[in-house]
C-alpha cells in the first residue's frame, strides 16, 4: 500500500501503543515460565513472530478478544522445534530466540525476511559456540538462516557491545535456565544500553535475578521464571510515542495529547526532552502518563542517539523542519536496523528537498538550507522510515506519497488511522 498525505493541522488525543520491547520480553519470559497472563501486549507483526517461536518451542500463546495474552510456557528449557522458526522482520525475535534455541537438546533452524537475513548475528553465534553450543550461519556470513544446536550449560562469554544490545538481552534471558548461569563480558562500550535495563526490569518482574557487573552483566543459572501473581502488564511505547509527539511539535497549534506515556526504563523517553530542547511547547505529566504538545518554531540541536537508535528517523524529520543544523551523533549502530536508517533518511528527505551531511557515525540535517517539498518517497520496507516520512508530509509544500506503508504493522499497526483521527487528510492506494 502507498499513502498520500496532504499537509494538515492536527489536534486531539492519541493513545500510545504498548511497548514492542517489553512485549517481546514478556512473551519469551512467559515461555520460560509455566503459565502467565500478559496484559496490554502489543500485537504487531514483530511480537507475533516471538509468540510463534514460543509455540515452536512447545509453549502455547493465545489471545483473547480484549488483547490479553494467555501463555502456557515451555517451562524452562525449550523443546526442539518441529519446524523452521520464521522471525520475519524482527531482529529482537531472532536474537532472543537464537539464545533460547541453544538451550534445547537438539537443532533449531531460524530464518527471516530479506532485511532480517542481512542483519548481523555473528557475535551471538560466536558467544553460543564459546558456551559449547553450535551456532552457524548457513551462508557462513554471520547472517541468517541460522542453525543452532544445544544444549549449552552456561559459562563466561566475551561479546562486543556496539553492534546490538539484543545479544546481551538474549544471553541473560537464556542464562537464567542454564545449569551454570552466564557471565557476559563486554569487549567494547555498550550501545543501546537502556534496552538491557528493560531486560533487567522484566527479568526482575518474572522473579529472575540478573545484574550489571564491573565488565558486563551476569545471571545465575538454575532459576525459574515466575511472574508475581502470574501476571504481567506492558507499558506504553516511547519509540512509537515519538511519532505523535513529533507530529504535534511540527503540525499542531491547537495541541495533541498523548495518553499511556508512563515512565519506564525505555531510553526513548528522551524524545520528550529532545522536542522540548528544539523549542516545542511540551508538558509531560509523569503521574498521569500524559504528554501535551503543540507546535512552535523549532531550532536545530545536537543529539546523541547512542542510547536511543530508534529515535533517529523522528529526529531527522524534526531537524528538517527546524531552523539551523540538527546534528545527530553516535549513530553507527543505526545502520544495522531493518535498513541503514542513516542513509535512508538522508536520501529520502533529500528527495523532499532537505539538505543533509552524512558521515559514518552521524547525520546532520541542515534545516535552514531546506525547503520541505511534497514528493514520492520510499518507505524502504522499514516501519520507522515510513512513519518519519509521513510526519514530514504533514508540513511539506504539496502532497507526499510514502510507498510501501504496510510495514508499519511491525510496531504501530494503527499509525495511519491515528494520523487520520488527529485530523490528517490522507489517501490510501493499494
Ligand atoms: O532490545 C530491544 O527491544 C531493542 C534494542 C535496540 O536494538 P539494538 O540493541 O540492536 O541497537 C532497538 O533498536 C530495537 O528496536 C529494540
Ligand atoms: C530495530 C528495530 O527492531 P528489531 O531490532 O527488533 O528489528 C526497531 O523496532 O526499530
Amino acid at each position: 500500500m502507498n499513502v498520500t498525505i496532504t499537509p494538515s493541522s492536527l489536534q486531539g488525543t492519541a493513545q500510545a501503543p504498548p511497548s514492542k520491547s517489553y512485549t517481546h520480553r514478556a512473551i519469551l519470559a512467559a515461555g520460560y515460565a509455566s503459565q502467565t497472563t500478559v496484559r496490554d501486549a502489543l500485537w504487531s507483526a514483530d511480537t507475533q513472530a516471538t509468540a510463534r517461536a514460543v509455540d515452536c518451542f512447545g509453549g502455547a500463546v493465545s489471545r483473547a478478544d480484549d488483547g490479553t495474552l494467555e501463555i502456557d510456557g515451555f517451562d524452562g528449557r525449550p523443546d526442539v522445534p518441529a519446524d523452521v522458526i520464521n522471525c520475519d522482520n524482527s531482529g529482537t525475535t531472532m536474537r532472543l530466540v537464537t539464545a533460547a534455541a541453544a538451550l534445547a537438546d537438539g537443532t533449531s533452524v531460524l530464518t527471516g525476511d530479506e532485511s532480517l537475513r542481512s542483519r548481523p548475528q555473528g557475535p551471538l553465534l560466536g558467544a553460543i559456540a564459546d558456551l559449547a553450543g553450535e551456532a552457524k550461519s548457513t551462508r557462513g556470513n554471520g547472517q541468517a538462516p541460522l542453525v543452532v544446536t544445544g544444549p549449552i550449560a552456561g559459562g563466561e562469554v566475551a561479546i562486543p557491545g556496539d553492534v546490538s544490545s539484543q545479544y546481551i538481552t538474549a544471553l541473560l534471558m537464556a542464562g537464567a535456565v542454564t545449569d551454570e548461569g552466564i557471565d557476559v563480558v563486554l569487549e567494547t562500550e555498550l550501545k543501546s544500553a537502556p534496552y538491557v535495563d528493560i531486560t533487567l526490569e522484566v527479568l526482575e518482574d518474572f522473579g529472575v535475578e540478573a545484574r550489571q557487573t564491573a565488565d558486563g552483566f551476569s545471571v545465575e543459572g538454575g532459576q525459574s521464571y515466575d511472574p508475581v501473581g502470574g501476571e504481567y502488564a506492558v507499558p506504553g511505547d516511547f519509540s512509537s510515542i515519538s511519532y505523535p509527539l513529533a507530529a504535534g511539535a511540527i503540525a499542531s497549534e491547537d495541541g495533541v495529547r498523548i495518553e499511556g506515556a508512563n515512565p519506564s526504563a525505555q531510553g526513548d523517553t528522551a524524545i520528550v526532552d529532545i522536542v522540548d530542547r528544539m523549542g516545542a511547547d511540551v508538558d509531560w505529566d509523569r503521574e498521569a502518563g500524559t504528554i501535551d504538545v503543540s507546535s512552535a518554531p523549532l531550532s536545530g540541536i545536537e543529539v546523541s542517539v547512542e542510547d536511543t537508535p530508534d529515535l533517529l528517523p523522528t529526529i531527522a524529520t524534526l531537524g528538517a523542519v527546524a531552523d539551523g543544523d540538527t546534528h545527530i551523533t553516535n549513530a553507527e549502530h543505526v545502520r544495522y536496523k531493518e535498513t541503514d536508517r542513516v542513509s535512508a533518511m538522508a536520501e529520502e528527505l533529500g528527495t523532499m528537498g532537505v539538505e543533509s551531511t552524512e558521515e559514518h557515525d552521524s547525520l546532520t540535517i541542515h534545516g535552514s538550507e531546506s525547503t520541505l517539498e511534497g514528493a514520492t518517497v520510499s518507505g524502504r520496507a522499514d516501519h520507522r522510515i515510513i512513519m518519519a516520512l509521513a510526519l514530514a508530509g504533514l508540513v511539506a509544500d504539496g502532497e507526499t506519497t510514502v510507498e510501501g506503508t504496510d510495514h508499519v504493522d511491525v510496531s504501530f499497526p494503527g499509525f495511519f488511522g491515528l494520523l487520520e483521527e488527529l485530523g490528517c487528510s490522507l489517501e490510501r492506494q493499494s
